[in-house]
């Protein structure tokens, strides 16, 4: 493997100049590890491809990928915005003083506390997804007397080449709102009378672990043919467009495309719509999550119990899985991992790495070539940087493991590892239960 060669002189696996065998054993396993750097490196590569090469341009993370108190800082400080699809990653942003309006508020089903929140911490847009939800924006800026800039989520009805699960952009989708001229228009014009909010544009995104610059090319086209019609039936100007995120990035044997390879397609697809169409171009936003932090986070695992299944398969169990990584039980998702105490050993043997969940599917890697391998022994499994953390849960009552964050080299903890007592930290006992005495008469 190529991490593994370039290392020759190590004797375990240097992650952003951190020994990851010595990371274990400070922090324990599991551990998630995220280097600053790797982040940083991103967003600039995102400053100088996107944002300066192309006038009128804006980029947010999505902060679904990763978000912590420490990730917010991080985008702040590298200027860029902020997307957000819940109360809770829009609290997260709001205690590290995220500048509220580098805020993108998303989601199909926001509440109605959820929207008093965004309204009343004046968030910078709100994309609306539906009627129901434009309903009750109209009601809370009107009791709190606030104005709101809002983009219309549109579906684009174009299906992503992706895993079926993250794709949105298709026609029969939950998200957003359907391009049915009588929906659409509707919605248009309904808002345009509304004295509290100001509809700025329209956003759409086609999925998640993209590489076809294609879908981007046709939801484009759908959103300038959408935005022409408006312009000509109604005069409505079109100022921003959000084309989403979902860039794709390197998890087993795929090349990790720069930012360029998805942003000039999508750019020049922008300027020659909008040329033919006859209409000035917008603001253009992009929000990647995954392009962002996804290769910058790995995942430490101790290896526990092998079982050998002559001529079968060799299972070796790690001690999380799909509890901190539920990727490849619900996507299918391929990753590659690497023995972090023995990465100068030829790796000439092929096993399954398991996790200790009680689930035939929490398997994180089938067929990982690894050097002879023993209990106790590190694995690091590579680009966990997304949707790892944020998608962790406690199945089987397993505390979610810490993070580590590399900053310059200094690893620190940004996340606390729970522990047991966090696990029944918010229960609580009936009275009628905590001696057990009272015989219990089943109502019929
Ligand atoms: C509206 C929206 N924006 C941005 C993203 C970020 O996606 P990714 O992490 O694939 O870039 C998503 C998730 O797919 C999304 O639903
Ligand atoms: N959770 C998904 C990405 C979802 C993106 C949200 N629209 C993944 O891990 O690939």
């Amino acid at each position: 493997m190529e991490i593994q060669t370039k290392q020759h002189h190590q004797k375990n696996f240097i992650f952003d100049h951190c020994d990851t065998v010595e990371l274990a054993n400070q922090y324990g396993t599991p551990l998630y590890v995220v280097s600053e750097n790797l982040i940083r490196e991103k967003c600039r590569a995102i400053k100088e491809e996107f944002l300066m090469k192309y006038p009128n341009t804006k980029a947010a993370y999505a902060s679904k990928a990763f978000l912590t108190l420490a990730m917010c800082k991080i985008i702040e400080g590298e200027g860029l915005g902020l997307d957000v699809v819940s109360g809770g990653e829009l609290y997260t942003a709001i205690q590290a003083d995220f500048p509220m309006e580098k805020i993108m508020f998303h989601g199909n089903n926001k509440s109605y506390e959820e929207l008093e929140m965004a309204v009343a911490n004046n968030v910078g847009r709100i994309i609306v997804d539906n009627f129901f939800e434009l309903e009750m924006l109209e009601d809370i800026c009107s009791s709190q007397k606030k104005k709101v800039n809002i983009l219309f989520r549109i579906t684009p009805e174009v299906e992503g080449n992706t895993h079926s699960y993250i794709t949105t952009g298709q026609k029969d989708s939950k998200f957003g709102i359907p391009l049915q001229e009588k929906i659409i228009e509707s919605a248009v014009i309904q808002v345009t009378k509304s004295s509290y909010i100001d509809l700025k544009g329209f956003h759409f995104h086609v999925g998640s672990q993209l590489f076809d610059q294609q879908s981007y090319t046709k939801a484009i086209a759908t959103a300038v043919k959408l935005m022409e019609t408006l312009y000509i039936k109604y005069g409505f100007v079109t100022e921003e467009l959000n084309t989403g995120g979902g860039f794709g990035i390197n998890y087993t044997n795929e090349e990790t495309m720069p930012i360029h390879y998805f942003v000039d397609y999508i750019m020049e697809a922008i300027e020659i719509g909008c040329r033919e169409a006859n209409l000035k171009i917008p603001t253009i936003i992009i929000e990647p999550g995954r392009w962002i932090v996804g290769e910058a986070g790995i995942t430490l695992y101790t290896l526990g119990a092998i079982k050998e299944i002559p001529e079968v398969r060799t299972y070796v169990s790690v001690d999380g899985g799909l509890p901190d990584n539920p990727r490849p039980a619900l996507y299918q998702a391929k990753y590659k991992a690497i023995v972090a105490n023995k990465i100068n050993e030829a790796a000439d043997k092929v096993v399954t790495i398991a996790g200790k969940c009680c689930e035939t599917g929490d398997i994180l890697i089938w067929d990982l070539l690894v050097p002879t391998i023993e209990a106790g022994d590190i694995l690091a499994v590579l680009n966990t940087g997304a949707y790892n953390f944020s998608m962790a849960s406690n199945y089987n009552r397993l505390p979610r493991p810490a993070v580590a964050l590399i900053s310059d080299g200094e690893p620190q903890v940004i996340v606390e590892r729970e522990t047991y007592q966090h696990l029944i930290e918010r229960e609580s006992i009936p009275s009628h239960l905590i001696n057990n005495k009272k015989s219990f008469n089943i109502k019929k």
